[in-house]
């Protein structure tokens, strides 16, 4: 094969293997099998072996780094990453709505209601729709960066389908099923296991070499867009249409709401489903869905007042294998 046709074929492999990634990894719904998906794999390797100069970040060929880090160097989030404010029952989401409403002089509010994924809170920096760079929220203001680890995560786009630069959050998390199937291994290895799939995620994206990330199956739900170049986006809701678009992993169990009877009558609903998902929630996120209005309404010292998380009871403590990550 000469030059021009083995370009050729890497374009058009990178792309079929960029649209099954997505129809497995964020539809959760694979077109070809494992084997199919695989030999792309590997004539795109074989490819880019023969033509080197032909390598580019974004290649699937590219998601596990190299060498292992010493350690991880510090990122200043361009906007810090907040945290949020509590409700425990259905009167602190009354209270909540009452505050909202007040601080809006009675405009009439559109809610969204969100599920809490109990994971990692992450940044990703895109510029000019390669994604660039991933950071931990740390303590807000700074935090560390995961790049390498982050690449690993096939749900995460290595380029979006437009140049843009922008800046998304989400949550890193590792299924119920992922984390089962990790704690079994590492029983059968008599190492010692992680108490949660929220630790095992955390201590997947906390590992330095990014072969050992790579080789434990993390997921994402992207739930924010930090700061965008030029686009005119309107509401929380329009962005999340705009982050599933751009190929994002966004959760779909998401809905508004008017009222907010019909908030605490959604949050009632999940309580009891919760044990139905394949991941961990540990409770639900309502946002004020106008961005003009979650802009009138501001921030605390260290919450919006335009968001609040209730947090569902604790399942009853069961007896869970104490854990520590062994480095
Ligand atoms: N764990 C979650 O699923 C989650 C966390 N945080 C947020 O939104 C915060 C971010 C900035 C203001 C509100 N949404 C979520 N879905």
């Amino acid at each position: 094969m000469d030059r021009m046709a083995a370009e050729q074929q890497i374009i058009k492999l990178k792309k079929r293997i960029e649209e099954e990634s997505r129809h497995y990894y964020i539809e959760d719904n694979p077109q070809i099998t494992d084997q199919e998906y695989d030999q792309m794999m590997r004539e795109l390797q074989d490819l880019e072996d023969q033509w080197p100069d032909m390598v580019s970040p974004d290649s699937p060929t590219q998601r596990v780094g190299g060498m292992p880090l010493p350690f991880f160097e510090k990122i200043v989030h361009t906007t810090p990453m907040l945290s949020l404010g509590n409700a425990f029952d259905e009167n602190d989401l009354r209270d909540f709505d009452r505050r909202v409403r007040q601080g809006l002089g009675n405009q009439s509010v559109r809610y969204v209601c969100e599920l809490k994924i109990d994971g990692l809170a992450v940044s990703l920096r895109y510029e000019n729709g390669l994604f660039v760079k991933g950071a931990t929220r740390g303590d807000g203001t700074t935090g560390e960066d995961i790049t390498q680890n982050l690449r690993t995560i096939r749900s995460i786009p290595l380029r979006l389908p437009e140049p843009i630069t922008m800046e998304v959050r989400g949550e890193a998390f590792m299924s119920k099923f992922a984390f089962d199937r990790l704690n079994k291994e590492r029983a059968e290895r008599e190492e010692a296991l992680f108490a949660n799939p929220r630790n095992s995620a955390a201590g997947s994206l906390r590992q330095l070499d990014p072969k050992i990330a790579a080789s434990r199956t993390l997921s994402t739900f992207i739930y924010q867009i930090g700061e965008i170049d030029g686009r005119q986006i309107d509401s929380h809701s329009e962005g999340l249409t705009f982050l599933e678009q751009l190929g994002f992993s966004v959760n779909q169990e998401r809905r508004t709401f008017d009222e907010i009877e019909e908030v605490i009558q959604f949050v009632q609903s999940w309580t009891i489903k919760r044990p139905e998902l394949s991941y961990e929630i540990d409770g639900m996120v309502i946002k004020v869905d106008s961005f003009a209005q979650q802009q009138e309404l501001g921030f605390t010292a260290k919450s919006p007042r335009w968001a609040i998380a209730y947090k569902f009871p604790a399942e009853e403590a069961v007896t869970q294998l104490k854990d520590i990550e062994v480095s």
